[in-house]
């Protein structure tokens, strides 16, 4: 996997890796159907994770293979959780949890108020033992950062230490406002675009994600 780091802060790392870009540049088409954005949300999520998961420790481990005695590496007892960001979320922990099946999941319900384009709280669950875990954080979209940062606040102050926050679209706004309010957290993103538009909108983004992931309009 190439990382491109150029102009952004050494904490965000964008995936320039060509099945990457072939795959969000599928998802921007306003032509993809809601299947074949679920399909690519899945698959980007896939490789997302790869890169999220990089600084995971190992321990060594004595094996057997077939013919000799071998040392070998499986992640520590250092545990995950996945945390996704309602609803959109949800579109990324699938693909995710196909990966790393025994993870634990915390969910955190936010909606963004259209006027304000504030983050409004109407749900939040997390695994007891947070504090013990890397969490990865995802949401397809980091557009004003709002959400992200008020989102990592809750999760910071349930416990949590280790923490990467995973989209597909960031917008520079939200890249500087989450790097400036939580610098401790990794970024991973398939892409920072050109601007946020008056409303809020990543530009040229892929439209309203959560919208497109459930056929909601
Ligand atoms: O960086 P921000 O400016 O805060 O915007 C990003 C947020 O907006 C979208 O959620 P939305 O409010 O549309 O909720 P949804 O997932 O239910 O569609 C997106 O999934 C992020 O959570
Ligand atoms: O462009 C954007 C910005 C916020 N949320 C989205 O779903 N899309
Ligand atoms: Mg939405």
């Amino acid at each position: 996997m190439t990382e491109r780091k150029t102009s952004h802060p050494s904490s965000v790392v964008v995936l320039d890796h060509p099945l990457v870009q072939h795959k969000l540049t599928r998802l921007r088409q306003k032509a993809t159907s809601t299947a074949g954005f679920r399909r690519l949300t899945r698959e980007l999520s896939l490789l997302m994770a790869y890169e999220a998961t990089r600084d995971l420790p190992l321990e060594a481990v004595e094996i057997e293979t077939p013919l000799e005695h071998t040392q070998g590496h499986l992640l520590s007892g250092k545990k995950l959780c996945l945390v996704s960001i309602l609803r959109a979320g949800n579109g990324i922990l699938d693909g995710m949890l196909d990966l790393v099946p025994a993870a634990r999941v915390g969910h955190i319900g936010l909606f963004r108020d259209p006027a304000t384009l504030e983050p409004v709280e109407y749900y939040m669950k997390l695994p007891e033992d947070i504090g013990e875990r890397v969490c990865i954080v995802v949401d397809p979209m980091l557009a004003t950062g709002h959400s992200a940062a008020a989102a990592i606040d809750r999760l910071k102050r349930a416990g949590a230490r280790q923490l990467v926050f995973v989209c597909l679209l960031a917008a520079p706004e939200g890249v500087a406002f989450l790097s400036k309010a939580h610098p401790d957290v990794k970024i991973v993103t398939c892409s920072i675009d050109r601007e946020l538009d008056d409303h809020g909108y990543i530009r040229p983004g892929l439209g309203d994600a959560g919208d497109r992931l459930f056929g909601t309009k």
